[in-house]
């Protein structure tokens, strides 16, 4: 889908200024209560069909995003906006339906499926929570297309989680997260835990499956080679901010956040002669304690171009090109 496309249409998710923050304890003797911003202002849109990848280094902040759009974790402040209705003060059974439209696909495969429970079971259940009016007939009959459709067979059927491989399993997660038709799937690091073999078949069955589906796609993961397949634009976060907002191309091409810049360069190339003409820009230091940022901008203390104004004001993320937005002084 090209921005062309997206123009004018109504999103499918908005997302304004969201804020998650939680009460940790400090360090030392007598430790004091301190905030921990684990999302600390994030804004962006989802459109029909879309696939947006999500990409930052372990403890950004990417699986907390996820969960407070679906309020499993509540948001501290800011706007989630489902299909246009703001869902700021929503019941718990209007969050219900909106999870009716929106499922997760989560890392650990194995950990994600009950391990008493059948894969019949466990495909079924979301249909015998939202669609009561189901005999338990089309419920089978259902699962057993699903089933089929993610690669499995109707033989596995009645077998439990523990019977099946890594790669099995998160094609049974997929399958439970497509059940009810949703408009949207989260995949919270979903080959992360899989061997690289095995990541490229579920990656391209995600991939098969949103086109067959029309699913919008959230996809999170670490690094830059694994969304680059399934995205149409990536987020970059970093320290619950987000540093850069590009269509998948021109990120790609010319990424414009120091950070990306940093993250592409571990990121192998195809071409042989572009892989040993590439510069790396390594990314140094550590990074810093989510609970006690640096102040400005929070990629100063790693960023080679950082200048006084970083540190003294945070950068809003804004337009630097048509397909890209980044927060960075360095525009
Ligand atoms: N329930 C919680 N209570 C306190 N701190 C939390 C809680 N959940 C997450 N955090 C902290 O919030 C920050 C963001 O965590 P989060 O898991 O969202 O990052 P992530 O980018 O998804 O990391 P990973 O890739 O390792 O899953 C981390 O510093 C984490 O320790």
């Amino acid at each position: 889908m090209s921005d062309v496309d997206l123009k004018g249409r109504e999103p499918l998710l908005s997302v304004r200024d969201l804020h998650v923050h939680f009460n940790v304890r400090g360090e030392g003797i007598f430790p004091k209560k301190r905030t921990l911003k684990a999302v600390n202002g994030v804004s962006f849109d989802l459109y029909p069909g879309e696939t947006l990848g999500i990409v930052g280094e372990s403890g950004c902040g990417k699986s907390t995003l996820a969960r407070a759009l679906l309020n499993l974790i509540p948001a501290s402040a800011g706007k989630v906006v489902w299909l246009g209705r703001d869902m700021s003060g929503a019941s718990g059974a209007d969050w219900q339906k909106v999870r009716r439209n929106v499922q997760m696909v989560f890392q650990d495969p194995l950990a994600s499926l009950n391990p008493r429970m059948n894969i019949a079971q466990i495909v079924g259940e979301p249909l015998r929570t939202h669609r009561p009016e189901l005999t338990q007939a089309e419920v089978l009959a259902r699962v057993k297309a699903m089933l089929v459709k993610v690669g499995m067979n109707e033989g596995q059927l009645y077998r439990y989680p523990h019977e099946f491989s890594g790669g099995q399993c998160q094609r049974i997660g997929i399958a439970r997260a497509l059940i009810l038709e949703p408009k949207l799937i989260v995949c919270d690091e979903p080959v992360s835990a899989l061997d690289v073999s095995i990541q490229a078949q579920i990656i391209n069955l995600l991939k098969d499956l949103q086109a067959e589906m029309h699913l919008a796609l959230v996809f999170i993961a670490h690094d830059l080679a694994v969304v680059k397949h399934v995205s149409q634009r990536i987020l970059v976060m970093y320290l619950g901010r987000v540093m850069e907002l590009a269509q998948k191309h021109e990120l790609y091409a010319d990424p414009k956040h120091p950070y990306t810049r940093a993250l592409l360069s571990a990121v192998p190339l195809a071409d042989p002669k572009l892989e040993r003409g590439k510069v790396i820009q390594m990314l140094t230091g550590d990074l810093p304690s989510p609970i006690d940022p640096p102040s400005g901008c929070v990629f100063r203390t790693r960023c080679p171009h950082a200048f006084d104004r970083c540190a003294a004001e945070v950068p809003p993320l804004k337009p630097v090109t048509p397909a890209t937005e980044a927060a960075c002084w360095l525009y």
